[in-house]
């Protein structure tokens, strides 16, 4: 992949999810789905206030010694802390252009789901965990896409699209490409949909580079989606480049139920 100073800022599509204007919503993000797969949300419904103090716990998590957030090492659940440079060898982001891992920790938080709720607790990626997530907005998206690729607007409804949160950590450090050092690796998300809020400049997407901002999301389609489209829309390669500014950001990977068949 090129050095960064090759690249170019451009500008991503803003999708209103308040705007009565269905039909010009739908040729937004279908733009955005064929060009880059990347768009920004606003009007979610998320209130700020409740993202600022998710960021703020964040920075409180991983201000903790390294010790303490050991004891809450992802589980097998996929639950919980992964320090620095956690992906390594087969499980980089990018193995043809890293030599580390990815300079970043980060804590994964699932839907909550109580050990004593039978079978759901028993299935995969699926339990409890201490700070509960969950949201509708984002089936007001996935509603959008579905008009995008001219299905009727319920057809993902009965997916039962759940959201893994990551919270993501990034030091002081800087990236060195030449060198194979990254934030994140290059690499793109597997899933149906992923939501990104960020406080500081840093993500990268091979077509352009990205601005950040932490009123709109960021949403991007992952590797799934892009099947399940036949290829029409994008799951873009994108990574994150150490600035020498600390850096948080929270990603949410959307993905239908565990049993989910994926036809096209
Ligand atoms: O931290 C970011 O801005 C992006 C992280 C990312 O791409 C990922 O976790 O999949
Ligand atoms: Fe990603």
């Amino acid at each position: 992949m090129a050095d960064s100073s090759e690249f170019k800022t451009s500008v991503l599509n803003l999708i209103d999810l308040s705007s009565p204007d269905i039909g010009a919503t739908v040729s937004l993000l279908k733009q955005a789905c064929l060009d880059s797969g990347f768009f920004y949300v606003i009007n979610h419904g998320i209130d700020r206030k409740f993202m600022d103090e998710v960021f703020s716990q964040s920075e409180r998590f991983f201000s903790l010694p390294l010790e303490e957030k050991m004891k809450s090492l992802r589980n097998e659940k996929h639950r919980g802390y992964t320090p620095l440079f956690d992906q390594i060898n087969s499980d980089l982001s990018d193995p043809g252009n890293q030599t580390n891992g990815d300079y970043k920790e980060s804590y994964f938080i699932g839907p909550e789901i109580s050990e004593d709720d039978e079978p759901g607790a028993n299935r995969p990626l699926r339990g409890p965990n201490r700070w509960p997530s969950s949201g509708t907005w984002q089936k007001a998206v996935a509603r959008l896409i579905a008009l995008a690729l001219d299905l009727t607007a319920d057809f993902f409804d009965k997916l039962e699209l759940m959201g893994t949160v990551r919270l993501l950590h990034y030091g002081d450090e800087i990236s060195q490409p030449d060198k194979g050092m990254f934030g994140t690796g290059a690499h793109s998300d597997f899933g149906f949909i992923t939501i990104l809020a960020a406080d500081v400049f840093g993500l990268q997407i091979c077509k352009d580079k990205d601005a950040k901002t932490q009123v709109a999301l960021i949403v991007n389609l992952g590797d799934m989606l892009e099947r399940w489209s036949n290829s029409t829309f994008r799951s873009t390669l994108h990574r994150v480049l150490d600035t020498g500014r600390e850096r948080y950001s929270i990603a949410c990977f959307v993905v239908p139920h565990y049993d989910c068949i994926v036809e096209c």
